[in-house]
């Protein structure tokens, strides 16, 4: 007799979870670490996995990697669960400084910003969504003096990393990859908002097209850093294939508090550890500090947040704050200036009449979960409920270089506490606009801005190394930018004004946001949505440009187009932090093109071929 369907959903689960242990690369006490590696890696999120990787293979070096989160876990690979992560020790948790022109809607007119604090980083706690931006994007690096980065260049590194799995997609060799080893899907399963989001599209005149092909602007469903329904991180890219190799060291669960430089030659000559006892309460008793030391070079991945604190920590930064805590200085460089991020506007619901969207009390039913279990298919593997998205040039771009995304997700606030809380939104303002439709059936269609001209910052609170950096977004400081986004918002009505939007039974929830109601705003109006992105800003998680590359005579710029800190010998930076402008697109897959590249020059650098 055929066992039922739970009890392999539970037999799986357990195959699963033993297996977890024995994929990852062991954790290394800190004790049990070398004095010396050839390389020291600080941060094993989508950069520093795969450059690790790539290091340690070449013979004769040894590859140090240090991350401060712990292993990854099987739950982390359900795709629609992706939300939840961010109630885990597996998130930074971070939130930017009070401000009083964005993040309104927020507890204290604060955003929260997570980022990954586990192996694979933010790859974890992503949302999957595979775009590489556009030809423009990375033209644009190269034009800003940056040679080699031109999207000539970084196009075969896009094809490099991915095994694309979409047969129709997999067979167009000028634009994808299949032999790499960051996966990527179509999401095995779709609502029917979805498909009905693509027929809109076409009843408006757009293409559906392969955005990461030839053509950018157009409608599509997303592709995704999948295998058959679960995450594929970067650490499940990069790391697990290699776990046993000789070479590569990991040491988790620790703190990289500082570079080590010589102040007199300016040389890195290692990395200052602290690890610290897990389990609650556990505090600074018992911890471990120790310098490893670098014989080639130290290299800095830990993210857009955490790459700059570093830096500041290890005295290269802005001259003046430096001074302010304290720290002597070893390069006065614009370290944590230029951060960016795609802002959207959040927000925004679409109530339907009919059971078609991701409500949790369907999505966390046995049935569904069961389902996920099993065959890994179902609405358990649409990540975070974000289906499909269209990309527009608003601005009239002849190349159609996007400025504009909407992002397609079959839920909203009402359908998961998770999302309410994971945004940090103010509860009574919440209740206000959004309790009386919360037992129905919503989606929304997220305006996100490509191009933000608006640049904030990171500072250091203190000279503490455990202290959160104080995070300055500087959402819409630029006017464009808010104008940019209402138009999105006007765009995104008109999608849902189409015949087949409209089958669906949608209709736009007009609760409007109290505060602008007592401006005078009537809902609706350029002034009403402008007020209205000010309280909705939603990060969505894009982090960038905080140690920027560009060459000597860039005032703005921390690495050169080889990645190597200016005036700091032996010491780069590789991850987000280094884009000099955010592409058009979710940043996870430039990330990995980023590593990768930056693998190949330091390979070059050290004459290896
Ligand atoms: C919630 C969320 C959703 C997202 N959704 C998408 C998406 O769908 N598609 C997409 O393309 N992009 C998405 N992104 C963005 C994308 O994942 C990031 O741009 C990308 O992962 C950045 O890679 P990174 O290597 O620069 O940093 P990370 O991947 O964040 O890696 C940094 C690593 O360094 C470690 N670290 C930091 N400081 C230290 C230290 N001092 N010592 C030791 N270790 C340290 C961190 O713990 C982390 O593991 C999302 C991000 C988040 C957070």
């Amino acid at each position: 007799q055929e066992p039922p369907l739970y009890t392999e959903a539970v037999w799986n689960t357990f195959v699963q979870l033993v297996r977890d242990g024995l994929q990852e690369p062991a954790d290394r006490a800190t004790e049990a670490l070398l004095p010396e590696y050839d390389f020291i890696v600080v941060g094993a999120g989508t950069a520093g996995c795969a450059l690790a990787a790539r290091l340690s293979e070449v013979a004769g070096w040894s590859v140090l990697l240090v991350e401060a989160g712990r292993s990854e876990i099987f739950a982390m690979d359900i795709p629609i669960t992706a939300n939840l992560l961010q109630f885990s020790d597996a998130n930074w948790k971070y939130r930017t400084q009070p401000s009083n022109s964005s993040c309104l809607a927020m507890k204290g007119g604060r955003c929260n910003w997570p980022r990954g604090k586990v192996m694979g980083g933010s790859s974890v706690l992503n949302y999957m969504l595979y775009t590489r931006g556009h030809r423009m994007d990375f033209d644009n690096w190269e034009r800003l003096g940056n040679p080699g980065w031109g999207f000539k260049d970084v196009l075969p590194y896009f094809k490099k990393i991915e095994n694309m799995q979409v047969p129709e997609l997999a067979a167009d060799k000028e634009w994808h990859g299949t032999g790499g080893p960051v996966y990527v899907s179509h999401i095995p399963y779709r609502t029917p908002i979805a498909t009905a989001f693509l027929e809109a599209g076409r009843e408006l005149g757009h293409n559906v097209v392969d955005y990461n092909g030839a053509n950018m602007t157009g409608f599509a469903h997303f592709q995704t850093t999948m295998l058959r329904g679960e995450r594929w991180s970067s650490n499940h890219a990069y790391l697990r294939p290699i776990r046993g190799r000789a070479s590569l060291h990991v040491t988790k669960e620790t703190l990289a508090t500082r570079v080590v430089v010589d102040p007199v030659t300016k040389e890195a000559v290692g990395v200052e550890l602290l690890r610290r006892p897990s389990g609650l309460g556990a505090g600074l008793r018992g911890s471990t500090r120790r310098v490893v030391r670098a014989r080639r070079e130290v290299i800095l991945s830990a993210g857009a947040i955490n790459s700059p604190q570093l830096l500041m920590l290890s005295g290269i930064g802005p001259r003046q704050h430096l001074q302010e805590l304290g720290i002597p200085l070893v390069a006065d460089l614009p370290v944590g200036e230029n951060l960016m991020d795609h802002v959207s506007a959040g927000g925004i619901l679409f109530i339907v009449n009919d059971t078609v969207s991701l409500k949790s009390e369907r999505l966390y039913s046995g049935a569904i979960m069961t389902e996920w279990l099993v065959n890994r298919t179902g609405p358990g593997s649409i990540p975070g409920g974000c289906e499909s998205v269209a990309f527009y040039a608003l601005d009239g771009n002849k190349d159609g270089w996007p400025d504009l995304e909407l992002m397609l997700i079959s839920g909203t606030l009402t359908s998961d506490v998770t999302f309410r809380d994971g945004l940090g939104l103010d509860l009574d303002l919440y209740d206000k606009m959004f309790q009386p439709v919360e037992h129905l059936d919503s989606w929304s269609l997220v305006p996100m801005l490509l191009r933000p001209r608006s640049k904030g910052r990171i500072r250091l609170r203190s000279r503490n190394p455990l202290s959160k950096p104080l995070i300055y977004p500087a959402y819409f400081e630029q006017p464009e930018d808010l104008e940019l986004l209402v138009d999105g918002v006007l765009e995104s009505l008109r999608v849902v004004g189409t015949k087949a939007m409209q089958r669906l039974g949608t209709r736009l929830h007009e609760a409007a946001v109290p505060a602008c109601v007592r401006r005078g705003l009537a809902f609706g109006t350029r002034a009403y949505w402008r007020c209205h992105i000010r309280h909705f800003s939603l990060t969505i998680y894009h982090q960038s440009g905080t140690c920027k590359m560009g060459p000597a005579s860039d005032s703005g710029a921390v690495v050169d187009p080889r990645l190597r800190v200016h005036g700091v010998k032996r010491l780069r930076v590789v991850d987000a932090s280094i884009m000099p402008e955010i592409p058009s697109g979710h940043t996870n897959a430039p990330t990995f093109m980023i590593a990768e590249k930056a693998a190949d020059l330091i390979k070059e650098d050290h004459n290896v071929r």
